[in-house]
């Protein structure tokens, strides 16, 4: 047995997420070429699989001890009093004479399993004591979003990566999948689905991940046995196929299925006659319809219902303040008195179904540090592009695993290194500049492009001024360089294809954005040389570019809510705007000529007095405008309108209206209007599936509005508004 000559200090231990408590000698070893398990009989299977298949051959009946088991097992008796006391915690040690991976329960041996074989780089195991557990009980990812669902194979490898990051719950329930939700949540899945799901289950087992399905009922449950009888039915074929937790989603209806007291009832007798009657079915969720504070109304009484009469086993889900939110400690203090529990948090990040467009790559932050104590559960809702996931479901697990020690750019840096090693430099030139959202209805933005942004700002105002810093200019133009270079790197990754297929839109649009800042800053360099010629080269070579881009955003990513595919939004692709617009005005006053600027302007605003739509972003193409459709339920006062102001007076061959409401919309008007002042009624006709259209072929009008002049507020799903216009 060599000592190896290494000194390896506490903080050289690259362990993830980052173990609570790590005593060092200082001193380590070579890794033994043989290994022996002790206690394969009693310890937890799938930590006993992973061992094997990771030591290979250096297994045998010789070598070094390799104690394995949980608490209480032979094999680890004398490690009994070292082992945290906790859920999944464990205590690892390596010795000159023996390891030991002893779990509080068996998960917490496969984690250990897991921490040792991260012990493993640079070939020497140090001599360590580690004596670690999660902060939150139940950590993982909710697949909750609206789009396309992910993949099976992206299922698996999400499994495995949840494995490998001590997350340990996984929760089905694709808005978009008929049954998981309307129609068809009460019918079993075909054999096909069927199988897939219960090879997901069993590679989530393999992984000690949590396989949680989720029915979403409310669109059309009806109260009364008949359904009861189905969602329990539908829960029975899911056990059968080996789920052993399960969810119930009361979010994004209204209408009847929105009723506290009856979905209480119901999760009462799904608890009582389904959960505690199984030998191995882990407490039920909720999602409730009331989920986050914003929408939270007391004079309802729904989270008092769900607080008094829920039984007290069930676990309640909770977005934050607002739907898309950081989680703060007052919030999650008020909800759990609320709700008397801790709530389970579902994170809506990095989901982007509202901002489909963008990729949120960036770190994760503003979560409190101090809210362990008081949630029982940490999901996140992550993007239709599973591998660019990763990025922040890493983070998450660190996060929920031991909060006190999470770092959220150490974390993000780590997650990059993880998810494509190869190309880390390159990676992590992308994703700092596609990490905000954009203007978007939920408001909820996150940094950019931080490094490069004082630098822009700083270039952009002194450039105005007639004497920006030469270092700023040559700062500018690295980056866009390293943005060119990255993209053409990515591209041609083959390490992690799948996660390249995901990106491969943005890394086309990133390539623009990386030429198109260059040759903006060259730009510059030829209007003060005066060279007419270089100048009108790079000019064209610019506006050639934001064709391109134009262009990709149509081709790519076509979805009816955000189509196209936006990149550097918040920086960079101002930044080029901004030179581009400032270098040319002052070529068109030096030469007395008139080259257009780049067209950029909406020919649309949007005004309207309905709270949910105010920020709503418009979809603008050369004759069309279209309203960004909502995906949650739009309450409609009366009196509530929605404005389109155009740039001009244009005819209307075409508007549509496609308002998924219950009944019909006698209580709206649509008008149009040249001034403003003065209105016509837009007769609106239903086609074959309950759309409503419109059009106007009279004098051209500049306004289109709709207005809800009916008595009462209206609950409607705002599908589609578009309206077409021709000069
Ligand atoms: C604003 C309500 C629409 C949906 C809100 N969030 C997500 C963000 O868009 C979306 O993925 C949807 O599944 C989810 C619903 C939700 O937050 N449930 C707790």
């Amino acid at each position: 047995l060599l000592l190896a000559q290494v000194r390896v200090m506490a903080q050289d231990i690259q362990v993830q997420p980052s173990p609570r408590q790590v005593n060092v000698t200082g001193k380590s070893m070579t890794i033994p070429v043989a290994f022996r398990l002790v206690g394969e009989q009693e310890a937890n299977p799938h930590a006993i699989a992973l061992l094997k298949q990771f030591l290979g051959d250096r297994l045998g009946t010789e070598g070094f001890p390799l104690f394995v088991g949980e608490k209480g097992d032979r094999a680890v008796r004398g490690a009994k009093r070292l082992i945290p006391d906790h859920p999944e915690g464990y205590y690892l040690s390596i010795t000159d004479k023996a390891i030991t991976l002893a779990g509080n329960d068996e998960r917490g041996t496969y984690y250990a399993a897991r921490t040792f074989m991260q012990l493993f780089h640079e070939g020497h195991l140090p001599f360590v004591g580690i004596q670690d557990y999660p902060d939150v009980r139940f950590r993982g990812v909710v697949e909750g979003f609206y789009g396309t669902p992910w993949s099976h194979e992206a299922r698996l490898r999400q499994l495995r990566f949840y494995g490998e990051n001590k997350l340990n719950t996984y929760i089905y329930g694709p808005k978009d999948d008929p049954f998981h939700s309307s129609p068809n949540w009460r019918k079993p899945y075909p054999a096909k689905e069927a199988a897939r799901l219960a090879e997901l289950v069993k590679v989530a087992d393999e992984n000690e991940v949590d396989f949680v399905w989720a029915i979403h009922p409310g669109l059309d449950i009806r109260w009364e046995t008949s359904d009861r009888d189905s969602l329990m039915a539908k829960f029975e074929r899911m056990y059968d196929l080996g789920v052993r937790s399960f969810a119930v989603f009361f979010d994004d209806i209204s209408g009847e299925g929105a009723k506290a007291d009856r979905q209480v009832e119901l999760l009462n007798y799904i608890d009582d006659h389904f959960v505690q009657v199984k030998p191995d079915v882990t407490p039920l969720i909720v999602c409730p319809t009331e989920y986050n504070k914003g929408w939270a109304r007391p004079e309802s009484g729904y989270l008092a219902t769900i607080g008094e009469k829920l039984n007290p086993s069930v676990e309640v889900m909770w977005t934050g303040d607002r739907v898309i939110s950081e989680i703060t400690r007052e919030g999650v203090e008020w909800i759990r008195e609320q709700i008397k529990r801790p709530a389970y948090i579902w994170w809506n990040f990095p989901v982007s179904d509202y901002v489909r467009d963008h990729l949120l790559l960036g770190e994760v932050y503003g979560n409190g540090k101090d809210i362990a104590g008081s949630i029982s559960g940490f999901v996140a809702n992550p993007m239709e592009w599973a591998e660019a996931s990763k990025l922040a479901i890493y983070c998450v697990a660190d996060y929920t695993w031991n909060m006190q020690s999470y770092d959220r750019s150490r974390s993000w840096h780590r997650a990059i290194r993880a998810i494509i090693p190869e190309n880390v430099e390159a990676f992590t030139v992308f994703a700092r500049h596609n990490s905000d959202l954009g203007e978007n209805v939920h408001r909820f933005r996150r940094e950019e492009s931080v490094e490069i942004q004082p630098v822009a700002e700083r270039f952009m105002k002194r450039y105005r001024e007639g004497h920006y810093d030469e270092r700023d200019f040559l700062a500018l133009q690295d980056e866009f360089e390293r943005v060119a270079e990255a993209a053409d790197l990515l591209l041609i990754d083959r390490e992690n294809e799948a996660l390249i297929e995901e990106i491969t839109p943005w890394l086309h649009q990133f390539k623009i954005l990386g030429d198109a800042g260059q040759e903006a800053l060259a730009m510059i360099k030829a209007g003060e040389r005066g060279d007419r010629e270089l100048f009108l080269r790079k000019y064209n070579h610019v506006k050639a570019l934001r064709k391109r881009s134009y262009e990709l955003e149509r081709q790519f990513n076509q979805n009816p809510y955000q189509p196209g595919v936006k990149t550097g939004t918040t920086v960079l692709q101002p930044l080029v705007l901004d030179v581009f617009t400032e270098a040319t005005e002052r070529f068109n006053r030096q030469n007395g000529t008139d080259l257009p600027l780049l067209a950029d302007y909406s020919p649309c605003k949007l005004t309207t007095n309905v709270p949910q739509l105010e920020h709503l972003p418009l979809q603008v193409y050369p004759s069309r405008v279209h309203l960004t459709p909502l995906l949650e339920v739009v309450k409609w006062p009366a009196g509530g309108y929605l404005q389109l102001e155009l740039d001009d007076a244009y005819r209307i061959p075409g508007t549509r209206l496609n308002f998924d409401v219950k009944g019909d919309l006698s209580w709206g008007v649509m008008e149009v209007s040249a001034d403003g002042e003065t209105w016509q009624t837009v007769t609106l006709t239903r086609d074959a599936r309950g759309r409503l259209n419109g059009k106007w072929e009279d004098t051209p009008v500049k306004f289109v509005r709709f207005t809800n002049t009916g008595e009462g507020e209206q609950q409607v799903y705002l599908r589609e508004f578009y309206v077409v216009f021709s000069l």
